[in-house]
């Protein structure tokens, strides 16, 4: 089986690529990426030499190009989560997210759908967020029956590929699974997102920046745990179907930022409260979500995924990586490995 994995050095795109490329060697994996600020081919050195994987470095909004990599290599299923992800970067530009995001993703159905003349054994997977479903009161749960209600530039456009791929499979037959997943942390995230930017700041003593009042809710799952939900939704769930993915695991800002200054106190041997004293309360993000929770109900009793890591030991693996990976770190911030990659695939 010849698997297409697009955005593979990103995030949770590296820990789908690894888990696939050592768990099934009988499967080939190709990863295309475009290497955006993002993605990163340094998160892959441990499978770079395994035969069964090949980097593919392209942008999925190159239509022709995805046109001829589907020609070429004659994939049979794609997992894709490609995708500018940061909320904060599509405010300020929109265009983006609906370039990679709807677009991109467009043009992905258009070679899955020109070139699977025979649907039969083929799956176009789609890795999206809870964010479609907009923002929750104090209670309640998003189900896969929430209706999409999208505030934000990113989860507009991450709505309209949810849509769009859906349209593809009644219109034109394309077999397609969806999964939404809750906010993913652990090792090699970039570090905009709050948990690394925040372990990265309070390395380095500078201000932790909390929007408003720090009083938002986010379900966190460790990233490792939402590979393996993926893993199992692409072997085991049923075409047509939509899985929502989330840790029963919810937290306001303000209380995790808490938490991690306290954990990051110890670790760096310094007083407690140090961390804390970073803590500057700033402008709020414009449309912020109130709150995010997820009910993983059906993945668990029909597939029987559940979080295999606790919060606290996900949030000690995160941490220790990031100290251990200082390097990773600057490298990334300062652009580093991204001319270096840029380099070694010019076109
Ligand atoms: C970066 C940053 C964030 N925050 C707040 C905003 C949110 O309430 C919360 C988490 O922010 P972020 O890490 O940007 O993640 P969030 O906006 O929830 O979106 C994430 O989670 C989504 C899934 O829910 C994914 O689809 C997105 O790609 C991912 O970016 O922390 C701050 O208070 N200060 C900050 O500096």
């Amino acid at each position: 089986m010849k698997i297409l994995i697009t955005g593979g050095a990103g995030f949770i795109g590296s820990h789908v690529v690894r888990l696939f490329v050592n768990k099934y060697p009988e499967y080939e994996i190709f990863n295309l990426d475009a290497l955006t600020y993002a993605g990163n081919l340094e998160n892959l050195k441990d499978v770079e030499a395994k035969a069964n994987y090949t980097f593919l470095k392209a942008d999925i909004n190159d239509a022709n190009e995805i046109d001829k990599l589907f020609n070429d290599y004659d994939f049979d299923k794609v997992i894709h989560l490609a995708a500018e992800s940061h909320v904060d970067r599509s405010i300020s530009n929109p265009l983006a997210f609906v370039e990679t995001n709807i677009l991109g993703t467009l043009n992905l159905l258009n070679a899955a759908r020109k070139y699977w003349a025979d649907y039969n054994d083929k799956l176009f997977y789609h890795i999206s967020t809870d964010e479609v479903y907009g923002t929750l009161g104090d209670s309640g749960l998003f189900t896969e029956k929430s209706s999409y209600d999208p505030n934000s530039p990113y989860s507009a456009s991450k709505a309209s590929s949810d849509h769009f791929v859906r349209a593809y499979g009644e219109t034109y037959g394309v077999p397609y699974i969806i999964s939404n997943c809750s906010n993913n942390y652990g090792p090699n995230q970039f570090p905009e997102k709050l948990i690394p930017l925040f372990i990265n700041n309070i390395v380095n003593k500078k201000e932790l920046p909390v929007y408003g009042d720090g009083k938002y809710t986010r379900d966190w799952l460790f990233v490792k745990d939402h590979a393996i939900a993926i893993d199992l939704a692409f072997h085991k769930g049923e075409i047509k179907e939509t899985y929502n993915i989330g840790g029963f695991n919810e937290w306001q800002n303000i209380d995790l930022i808490q938490l991690l200054c306290k954990i990051m106190d110890k670790k760096l041997a310094r007083e407690d409260g140090d961390s804390a004293r970073l803590i500057t309360y700033v402008k709020d993000r414009p449309g912020h979500d109130k709150r995010y929770a997820i009910d993983a109900g059906k993945i668990n009793k029909r597939l029987g995924w559940k979080p295999s890591v606790t919060f606290e030991e996900g949030l000690e693996k995160t941490i220790d990586w990031y100290l251990h990976n200082s390097q990773w770190l600057q490298n990334v911030t300062s652009g580093a490995y991204q001319k270096y990659y840029k380099e070694q695939y010019k076109s």
